[in-house]
């Protein structure tokens, strides 16, 4: 039987389209689902055909007591996915409590910076201004926290001199879409095989 993995996304979606092309066959996306309903990676989802839902949070929601009825309306629109694994590509928003009651244990995020270093939705630009001269990504275990939870990989990605927040976020992003692959086949427990380990000229790298 396949293992079950719903992917959250916020944006472009080039790490859910690195999932799509190189996850092994036992592992299924079963659902594709984001806060933003215009979201580029919903397209990606759509054009292969995996279901796909959108749970907007309003703004005026996000700092008050309707922010647990997003939370459990996107616990709800996940679990009917019946997931064995969640996995948060790019998703700018905080899961809560009844997410974290539900699927505690079985989310993993990536992050685009070393962890504990400069968590948040800043990860490149915060690494670049404090002048480190290495950083890198990190798929970890979500907890309650913000990017707290136990880390099960990371990436080391040297800064050049002459980069950009763009040029050096597009670096790490190169070593997510890998490490995020590796990830969850390793929790789905699937030996790679040759051809699975894939190689520098089999792996599709999207863009
Ligand atoms: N409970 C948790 N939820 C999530 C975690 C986590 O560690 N614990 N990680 C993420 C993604 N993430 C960075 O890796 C992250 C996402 C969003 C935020 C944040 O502050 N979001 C604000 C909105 C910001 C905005 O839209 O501009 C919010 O949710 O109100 C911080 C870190 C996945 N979720
Ligand atoms: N704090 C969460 C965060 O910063 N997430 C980051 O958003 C990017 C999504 O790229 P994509 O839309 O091209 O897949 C990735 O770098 C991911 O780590």
């Amino acid at each position: 039987m396949a293992f079950r993995v719903v992917v959250l996304v916020s944006g472009t979606g080039t790490l859910l389209q690195s999932l799509i092309d190189n996850l092994p066959e036992q592992v299924s996306i079963v659902a594709v689902g984001s806060d933003q309903p215009d979201a580029v990676a919903l397209q990606r989802a759509q054009a292969v055909g995996i279901p796909t839902f959108a749970e907007p949070l309003p703004r005026s929601d996000a700092q008050t007591t309707m922010r647990a009825a997003w939370d459990t309306r996107l616990t709800d629109a996940v679990a009917r996915f019946d997931p064995d694994l969640v996995v948060c590509a790019g998703f700018m928003k905080l899961l809560g409590q009844t997410f974290l009651d539900r699927f505690g244990g079985r989310t993993i995020n990536s992050h685009p910076a070393l962890l504990p270093s400069f968590p948040g939705i800043h990860g490149p630009r915060d690494a670049l201004e404090y002048g480190v001269k290495i950083t890198g990504a990190t798929v970890f275990m979500v907890d309650a926290g913000v990017d707290t939870g136990r880390i099960l990989a990371q990436r080391a990605v040297p800064v050049l001199t002459d980069d950009t927040v763009e040029s050096l976020h597009e670096r790490i992003k190169v070593k997510e879409r890998e490490m995020l692959v590796t990830v969850v086949t390793e929790l789905a427990g699937v030996r790679p095989g040759m051809e699975e380990l894939g190689t520098e000229s089999s792996r599709k790298d999207p863009q």
